[in-house]
């Protein structure tokens, strides 16, 4: 334990959603008698950055896909902004404010970076009542395009085609499209995956960058970007919450260390 470490006494129990963006009560999924989400129950709160970390198969995909809705569960309940949407279709759920980062299967790679964000601008969840003024609407989606472009550090390749860029550049692709949506709470799937350190270190910046003024949940394997980033963590084995806390907290958890940071040498 450091200085800098909280106990669980030290934490004061929420009374109330002031304050919590995002909420899973008791979630539980079964794949076919497997159950991959087991009685998983942890809250986000507004403006934080929340790792959400665990060894492979720990079923954090799992939950990400049951916060933003491209699952049902089984049972349990989601949260957002104290208002119930896991029985919502994904759309429904971006609408009131959450969206989560694609893999690269959204980008169109014959498409330049710009018409990419163009047309995840054109989506009717961005968009549901300026169908009637569609040259208003086009000027301005060019000035939210560029925006958004400077905003992922894509500003000066926004023209390249998408098939053209790096690996990374295409994730900061993949965010930009999900800021098209203007969410407060942004959940990235493994935003650092296949990257060099350099490659890492933009992202780390990027997420710094797109957290101000929202809420941010990650999936993360990398432990020292989880360290860099995260406001708290929770753990995830065997589809349950082991830990959830300060970062600082939970490493120092021996049966986090033994489930899954002991491998990473923290
Ligand atoms: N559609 C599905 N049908 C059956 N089993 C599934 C399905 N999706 C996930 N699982 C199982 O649920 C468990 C959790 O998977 P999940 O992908 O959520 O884990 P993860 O923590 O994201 O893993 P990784 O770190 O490897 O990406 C795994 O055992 C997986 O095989």
């Amino acid at each position: 334990m450091t200085a800098r470490s909280h106990t669980h006494e030290d934490t004061p129990a929420p009374v109330s959603h002031a304050g919590v963006a995002l909420e899973a009560r008791h979630l539980v999924k079964d794949f076919r008698g497997f159950r991959a989400t087991n009685d998983v129950s942890l809250q986000i709160h507004e403006g934080e950055i929340h790792a959400i970390i665990g060894p492979n198969g720990a079923g954090k995909t799992t939950l990400f896909n049951l916060l933003s809705g491209f699952l049902r569960p089984t049972s349990g309940e989601v949260h957002l902004f104290g208002q119930r949407v896991d029985q919502l279709r994904p759309f429904e759920i971006v609408r009131r404010g959450l969206s989560r980062s694609f893999q690269i299967s959204s980008v169109f790679p014959s498409m330049t970076v710009r018409q990419n964000v163009l047309v995840a601008l054109q989506s009717p969840t961005t968009l549901p009542h300026q169908f009637w003024t569609p040259l208003a609407r086009l000027e301005s989606l060019g000035e939210q395009a560029d925006q958004i472009l400077e905003d992922v550090g894509l500003g000066t390749a926004h023209a390249r085609l998408a098939a053209d860029l790096s690996h990374g550049e295409k994730r900061q692709l993949e965010i930009g499209i999900s800021l098209t949506q203007h969410p407060k709470v942004l959940l990235l799937d493994e935003p650092t995956s296949g990257m060099g350190s350099e490659g890492v270190a933009r992202v780390i910046a990027l997420v710094r960058q797109v957290a101000r003024g929202r809420t941010v949940v990650l999936v993360e394997h990398n432990m020292s970007v989880v360290a860099e980033l995260a406001d708290r963590i929770t753990v995830l084995q065997y589809g349950a919450v082991l830990a959830s806390g300060q970062y600082e907290e939970v490493r120092h958890d021996p049966r986090v260390i033994e489930a899954y940071l002991g491998e990473e040498g923290h």
